[in-house]
């Protein structure tokens, strides 16, 4: 397979972007430039007119899409097809939003019967501690959902649950523990009453040293109040693909909610892992997240390249990734229940395509996945946007503003809106020296004064943006959202040729920690390694 940048079509791409003009002029020059740039699809609105490219660039890019099969891609993914090849498996989280007339084969067995039946058990868990069937080990109904995991197992329910506020079960309080610093779980115990609480860990491995350690902790906690070891299948259930393990744990056989081996951590909060979000905004509002995303999933799978949401936002990040040398690409939620949505979507990409090798193990010789970051609007405007607009990187950005809030008060929203809509217009047109110099023609600066401040004020602009609106945050504008941002992952991945879906970067951190582990309780300093790492462990020890 002819190598990425051999490719004659990734040579015009370099070729076409060097000599297109600045924004400004591309917006002067086509009255019609957002209509023909901007795409409705699943309750979203994109507008990616403020974009350094025309039809032409556009056009490079779905030849690079096409040259490399990424149609066939897809469909291979949703199909079942094992394109995980390090790990040899399948990448299914779309089928955990299908619906049950659909048929998805791994291992010659159709894989959306177990699904359904997942959630069937997830729905009638969710009704019987909601309804207050489910109760405590003295009689009380449950009040408070401790989630333990991390990553994937935290990231997508801390997220979601953050999110949908407005639906949550008003009975119901919900505390995320992940971190394995104590801090993170005795300031949440702290809060819940054990007989009143009831205990999510959730894991896929079921080995995770964090969410391991959180739960023995948690339950320790539980039996020192006074609760007995048959007390624990009331307060504690599990999710995991390792149900051998979570049994031998101490969990409940029938408080264990499975998973696959098909579903990435990163991309396993429409399955059980979702169970606190379940729990919180109900199972009809679970159902309606992952219809948001299957509507989604639909589009991706069907729309042709031109006109299809994920395959446009994917590309035009490949396009300052790889030909306008950015680094990073930020995302602003201008919406408060959106605020954690950069930190979800940092792991979803930056796990996915934090690699440097090829499938077939050849190191890259181009730029693969970008710094995912951000935060909500309008915030980072008094915080980092300062070099969003006049730094030296190129930071694409991606704004995401519903039109509606679900807290409607006075000029708010609206002022939230015009801040959304000035930042993106700010990095587009920027600041002409002359107009800067004009701004300052009453401000009784001397000449030479103006002048010095005009440089300062001078804003390149030329600096590109992805806008994403939606009537209202509901599940399945959220759901839809989400799988957007999944599928554009996918796009990125699919043309670099990367391997989006193992995640062998993170093993040798925990081998080593965990080496360190036995050092630091060890009977003696530690003298065998770096002199860092050494003087490090022995430090710690002597505090300890
Ligand atoms: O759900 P588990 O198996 O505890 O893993 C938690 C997280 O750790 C990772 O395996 C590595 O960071 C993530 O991919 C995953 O989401």
């Amino acid at each position: 397979m002819t190598e990425l940048t051999q490719r004659a079509t990734w040579s015009a791409i370099a070729a076409h972007t060097a000599q297109l003009p600045h924004m400004r002029t591309l917006f002067d020059t086509d009255p019609l430039r957002f209509d023909k740039m901007s795409l409705s699809c699943c309750g979203l609105l994109l507008d990616y007119s403020k974009n350094r490219a025309n039809e032409d660039t556009l056009s490079l890019l779905f030849s690079l899409a096409d040259e490399i099969n990424l149609t066939a891609k897809i469909k291979a993914m949703f199909s079942g097809e094992i394109i995980n090849n390090t790990e040899q498996r399948a990448v299914l989280h779309t089928a955990l939003r299908a619906h049950a007339d659909q048929q998805v084969l791994v291992d010659g067995h159709n894989i959306i019967d177990e699904v359904k039946q997942t959630q069937t058990k997830m729905a009638q868990f969710v009704d019987a501690v909601t309804s207050g069937k489910w109760r405590g080990y003295t009689g009380k109904t449950i009040t408070d959902i401790v989630a333990i995991g991390i990553g994937g197992s935290f990231l997508g329910p801390k997220i979601v649950t953050q999110a949908l506020r407005p639906y949550w079960n008003k009975s119901l309080n919900c505390h995320f523990v992940a971190n394995v610093d104590a801090t993170s779980l005795c300031e949440k115990l702290r809060l819940v009453n054990p007989e009143t609480t009831l205990f999510v860990m959730s894991s896929k491995s079921f080995g995770t040293q964090e969410t391991l350690t959180n739960t023995l902790s948690a339950k320790q906690w539980f039996l020192d109040y006074g609760a007995t070891q048959a007390d624990v299948a009331k307060h504690f259930v599990a999710v995991t693909s390792n149900v051998t393990k979570a049994t031998e744990f101490g969990m409940d056989a029938d408080n264990i909610f499975p998973m696959w081996d098909w579903v990435g951590g990163r991309y396993s909060l429409w399955s059980a892992i979702g169970l606190p979000i379940a729990l919180l905004i109900g199972m009809d509002n679970f159902y309606a997240l992952l219809e948001g995303a299957k509507e989604m999933d639909d589009h991706f799978l069907t729309a042709p390249l031109e006109q299809n949401m994920p395959v446009i936002m994917g590309l035009l990040s490949l396009l300052y990734n790889n030909f306008h040398n950015a680094q990073s690409h930020v995302v602003l939620t201008y919406d408060h229940y959106l605020r954690g949505l950069p930190a979800y979507f940092q792991q979803l990409d930056m796990e996915s395509n934090g690699k440097s090798v090829t499938l077939e193990g050849t190191e890259v010789s181009y730029s693969t996945g970008p710094i995912i970051w951000g935060g909500e609007g309008t915030n980072g405007q008094h915080a980092y946007h300062q070099l969003i607009h006049q730094g030296t990187p190129l930071i694409p950005a991606d704004f995401i503003l519903p039109l509606q809030s679900h807290n409607p008060l006075g000029e708010h929203h609206v002022q939230l809106a015009s801040n959304c809509f000035g930042q993106t217009q700010a990095m587009m047109q920027g600041r002409t020296y002359d107009e800067a110099l004009a701004e300052l023609n009453n401000s009784g600066l001397s000449e030479q004064q103006k002048s010095l401040i005009a440089k300062h004020k001078v804003m390149p602009g030329n600096k590109p943006s992805n806008t994403i609106l939606m009537d209202k945050l509901t599940p399945t504008t959220l759901g839809a959202l989400i799988a957007l941002y999944e599928h554009r992952t996918f796009v990125q991945g699919a043309v670099w040729g990367i391997n989006s879906f193992d995640q062998w970067g993170v093993e040798l951190g925990k081998t080593l920690g965990n080496d360190i582990l036995s050092r630091l309780q060890a009977e003696n300093d530690t003298t065998e390694l770096d002199a860092s790492s050494n003087a490090l462990i022995n430090l710690f020890r002597a505090k300890h």
